[in-house]
Parts: C-alpha cells; structure tokens; sequence
C-alpha cells in the first residue's frame, strides 16, 4: 500500500490498540510513538514504532497529527491531563474508550481539544473491523477525514451524527464478535454433547462460523433469507430454529444483552 498515514501518538497498546496499529503500519505510518506502560504489549511493534513507558517520555518534538486514546475508559481521568499539551497545537484526538463521553475527555484535555468518538472492533486486527465514529463540535473537515482514513485502515467506517448512538454502537459492533466467538465456543460443545469426537468438533464450529460469515460478507442476501436457504421444510435446521427462537429465547435474549451492554456503556461516560 503506498498511502503513508501522518504522525500518530497511541495511547495503551493493548488488544485493540495494538490491532488497529498494526493496520496503520501496514499502510505505512510516518511515525508513530506508543505510550504503553507494560512493555510486553508493545514488543510486537518493536523497530516500528517508537515505544515509551509514560507520556514524560514523549520525544519533545513529537507533533503528532492525532492521539488515539486506547486504555481503559476508567483510566482516562488519571491519565488523559498529561496528553492536554497536544490539543493547542491542533491535534486531533481519537477516543476508542468505550463510553467515556466528548464532555469527560474535554474536562481532562480541555475544553477547545478536537475529539472524536470511536468504536472499532477486533476482526480490526485482520482489516475485517467495522468501526462507527462521531465528531464532536468544533472538529473540522480535514481533521474528519484524517479519522476517516485511519479507521478505513482496519476496515469499514460509519459516521454517526448524534454523540448517544455510540453506546448501541458499543453494545453492538464493539461487543459482537464476542458474541460470534461465544457462537463458537457453543456449538462446538454441543457437538461433543453428540457424540463427535472434540477435535472434529472444534474444527466445525469454527469453520461454520468462518464460512458463514464469509458468505454473509460476499452475498447481497439479507441474513434472514441466508438463514432460510439453511432451512429445508420440516428438515433438522427448522427443529432446532424452532428451539432458539421460542418466545424467551435467542431473538429476546439477544435484546436483553444488548440493552445491559448499552447501559454499562452509558455508566461509563465520566
Ligand atoms: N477489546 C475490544 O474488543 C475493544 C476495546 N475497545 C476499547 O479500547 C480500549 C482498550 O481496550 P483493550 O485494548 O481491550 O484493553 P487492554 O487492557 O488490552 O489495553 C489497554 C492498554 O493500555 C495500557 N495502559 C494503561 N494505562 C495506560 C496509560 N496511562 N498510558 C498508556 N497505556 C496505558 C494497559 O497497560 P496495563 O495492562 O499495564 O494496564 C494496556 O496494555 C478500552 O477503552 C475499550 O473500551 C473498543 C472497542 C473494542
Ligand atoms: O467490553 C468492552 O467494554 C469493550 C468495548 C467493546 C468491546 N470491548
């Protein structure tokens, strides 16, 4: 790729940040400084990028184009105040912390910093990541679009215009794949449940979700007729459908999830 993404400041290098690092790299960074106080998270990205324990070992002629907040959203009030340095020189700052509102971090940062809100997800680390962003007030154009292509970077980018549709965004995107994951880990017990040996039943649940996601991602289907296409008429598919969606089961239950999430998330503004 011969696009070279400006200088980046990350801020925590671990599951996600480091994911979403990795695709920057590979689409060829200027520079990058981490800040990552536990060194085994950052060691992957040795000799490419620069990695310091604290924000006091930033190389003081560090300029970065945008600071990407990457810890946990109950470490941002202790740690955000010492990044407040780069907000006057028109840095733009992008937040993955779940929950952690535009309000919370410009208490922190200060009140003109540009902040925008983002929710990735994981498959991030294989450029497969959906990520949906908001843009506070006062972010301009050029610092949008500079959002926008780090976040293409690792996959496909939505824009949201209100700050609150990021929590759902949480609950949903930033969440699923452990949804999907849990998919896994379930059928494969189910399948030992059965009688099939437990490697051959590892092997199938994690094709079927693989596969099925592949498909889901090349067809122009809905997921609801991909389903129905599975469900022969009086078949086996349909016996166990019938089970999953009884009245309290998946479709609710999946609801409900996604609500609990949905609230943490809003508890988690600051
Ligand atoms: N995991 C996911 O799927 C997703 C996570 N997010 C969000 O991303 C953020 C990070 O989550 P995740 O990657 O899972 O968490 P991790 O714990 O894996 O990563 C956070 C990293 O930041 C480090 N850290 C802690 N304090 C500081 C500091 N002051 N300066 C620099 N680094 C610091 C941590 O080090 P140490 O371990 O030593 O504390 C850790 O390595 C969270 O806000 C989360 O809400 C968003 C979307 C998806
Ligand atoms: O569980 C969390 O809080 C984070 C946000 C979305 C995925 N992981």
């Amino acid at each position: 790729m011969s696009e070279t993404l400006p200088d980046l400041l990350l801020i925590g290098c671990g599951k996600m940040g480091g994911a979403m690092l990795s695709g920057w790299l590979e689409r060829g960074l200027s520079r990058a400084v981490v800040v990552e106080p536990y060194p085994a998270s950052a060691a992957a990205f040795a000799g490419r990028a620069s990695i310091v324990p604290d924000a006091a070992s930033i190389p003081a002629d560090f300029r970065p184009a945008a600071v990407i907040l990457a810890i946990k959203p109950q470490e941002a009030p202790a740690s955000l105040p010492a990044f407040a340095r780069f907000a006057p020189g028109g840095a733009l700052f992008v937040s993955i912390m779940a929950g952690r509102s535009v309000a919370s971090m410009r208490a922190a940062l200060g009140e003109r910093a540009a902040v925008v809100r983002a929710m990735p997800n994981t498959p991030a680390a294989v450029r497969q990541g959906f990520t949906a962003a908001y843009a506070a007030p006062g972010v301009t154009d050029a610092q949008k679009a500079l959002a926008d292509a780090l976040l293409q970077a690792v996959g496909e980018v939505a824009w949201v215009a209100e700050e609150d549709q990021i929590n759902p965004v949480t609950a949903v995107s930033g969440g699923g794949p452990a949804y999907v994951f849990l998919l896994a880990e379930v059928l494969e017990k189910a399948a030992i449940e059965q009688g099939l040996p437990a490697d051959l039943a590892r092997r199938m649940a994690r094709a079927t979700v693989a596969g099925s996601g592949a498909l889901l991602a090349a067809s122009p289907q809905d997921a609801a007729d991909l389903r129905k296409a599975v469900t022969s008429p009086k078949g086996t598919t349909e016996r166990a459908l019938n089970v999953l969606m009884e009245p309290d089961a998946w479709p609710a239950l999946m609801s409900k999830a996604i609500a609990a999430a949905t609230d943490r998330a809003r508890e988690l503004a600051g």
